[in-house]
């Protein structure tokens, strides 16, 4: 494996992977999007196309953290391609997260299958991807007519969501109630199920709901009338109006505009800790979850930060200080215009926290230091990328806990030990703290 050459994927990318993986799209389907993959598996406009004499080539797919989640294996001739998964996909919280939702296409086609009984199923696929109306529950009873099974399909997708609609989380609650209707109104059977869907690889909605064991596909929001998307799209004016209605017209343009312009103070959360203690993890779990709340939230993770900010540093003291000093310059920056930075690079060492607190303090924001305490023999078991059994062999210098020193710090908010709090009540105890603090 390790000969190998390497790819980062984008989120995007993640989530046809993640479809891949449950058996949704053909593996090739990955490489057909890269501009830089071998001709031999790319058409004319990117699709694939195979070549009898070619050899075949493999490709790792790892994450922005560099953890090697699969293996891709694109093979000559008629032999399949193939891609195994190596790690499991980064673990994230939410209900759009739950086992129950968010299954592989190959076992929600083998439940399907398994309650047809002898009959061939009548299934139907639902996107849902908008919040159902009214109306639309309607229309899904109307569709589901006639269907033994009904799979309501929320798209997940891993990239961010448009300011202002709804996202992932909030997609899966209202479809979970949607689903409760339609089980009492048709008596089909009626599962929840998210699919990765970044709209990437030029697959469509047929094809991943037929692999999900669907014979049928359709998409709610094509059910909103014209006057229902009105009616929608005019609830964002509802407060405008019942602000004019109870101002003359020079009271109530103040009004809305202290309303909507009413500045926060930013906050900096600095989550600091050893190589695969779970900062990250936590981090982009609060990040989601404050997000969930509608607070703009900018995630400095450490690896990432290294391929963009500090490209090019390396891990000697200085390089590392430099590192820190940069992400709590954005972070800063971020904050002071009321946004939430949260930032999760080792910082090894307590001068270089004490600057990133002093740049967050000038900008007006309030700085959260929390200390994932995890022991470095429990991050060293984990090892997802391998890099401590390397440091072990002398092939990485001065690695963080083996060759490189850790300062605990001595001024932490919150101290946390993911080897015994689960990532939820870690999300859960910095998420209080920051309420708790206003
Ligand atoms: N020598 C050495 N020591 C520590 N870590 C190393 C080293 N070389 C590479 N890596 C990978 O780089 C990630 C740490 O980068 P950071 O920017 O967070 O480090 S620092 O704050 O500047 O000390 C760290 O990622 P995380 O595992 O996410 O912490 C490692 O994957
Ligand atoms: N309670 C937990 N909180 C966070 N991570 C956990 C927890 N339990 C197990 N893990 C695993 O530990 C690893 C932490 O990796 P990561 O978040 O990348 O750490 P870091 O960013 O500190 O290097 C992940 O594989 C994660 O799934």
């Amino acid at each position: 494996m390790t000969d190998l050459p390497a790819r980062v994927l984008t989120d995007d990318e993640l989530d046809l992977l993640e479809l891949a993986l449950g058996g949704a799209v053909a593996p090739s389907v990955l490489a057909a999007t890269w501009p830089d993959a071998p001709a031999d598996v790319r058409g004319p406009r990117g699709g694939p196309q195979r070549s009898k004499d070619s050899v075949g080539w493999g490709v790792v797919l790892t994450d922005a953290e560099n953890t090697p989640l699969a293996r891709l294996t694109v093979r000559p001739g008629d032999v399949p391609d193939a891609v195994d998964a190596l790690k499991p996909m980064p673990p994230a919280i939410g209900p759009q997260w739950d086992a129950a939702v968010r299954r592989p296409a190959r076992e929600v086609r083998a439940e399907l299958e398994a309650g047809a009984g002898a009959g061939s199923p009548q299934a139907l696929s639902l996107l849902v991807t908008e919040v159902p109306t009214r109306e639309e529950t309607d229309a899904a009873v109307r569709l589901a007519a006639g269907s033994d099974a009904v799979l309501l399909f929320v798209p997940a997708a891993r990239r961010t969501p448009e300011p202002g609609t709804v996202g992932a989380p909030g997609l899966v609650r209202a479809v979970t109630g949607l689903a409760g209707t339609l089980a009492e109104r048709t008596g089909a059977r009626v599962s929840t199920v998210v699919v990765p869907w970044s709209g990437l690889g030029g697959v469509t909605l047929e094809e991943v709901a037929a692999a999900y064991g669907a014979t049928r596909a359709d998409t709610l929001a094509a059910h909103r009338s014209p006057a229902t998307a009105a009616a929608v799209s005019g609830l964002a004016h509802v407060r405008d109006n019942a602000v004019a209605a109870l101002y003359p017209p020079a009271s109530a343009a103040e009004v809305a505009r202290a309303a909507s312009s009413g500045h926060r103070q930013g906050i900096v959360v600095f989550f600091t800790g050893l190589s695969g203690s779970g900062k990250s993890t936590v981090a982009r779990a609060l990040a989601a979850e404050l997000e969930d709340d509608g607070l703009q939230t900018t995630v400095l993770d450490g690896d990432a930060v290294r391929h963009h900010l500090s490209k090019g540093l390396g891990f000697d003291r200085e390089s590392r200080e430099t590192n820190v000093e940069r992400i709590g310059y954005v972070a800063a920056l971020v904050a002071k215009h009321g946004g939430i930075a949260v930032a999760a690079p080792i910082a090894p060492f307590a001068a270089g926290r004490a600057k990133v607190r002093a740049l967050a303090e000038e900008a007006g924001a309030r700085f959260v230091l929390v200390h994932i305490s995890t022991p470095l023999a429990v991050c060293e078991a984990r090892d997802r990328k391998g890099f401590y059994a390397r440091a072990r062999a002398g092939e990485i210098a001065e690695f963080t806990g083996i060759s490189s020193p850790y300062e605990e710090p001595e001024d932490a908010d919150l101290v946390i030990d993911t080897s015994v709090v689960s990532i939820d009540a870690a999300v859960s105890a910095v998420r209080t703290h920051i309420i708790a603090a206003g």
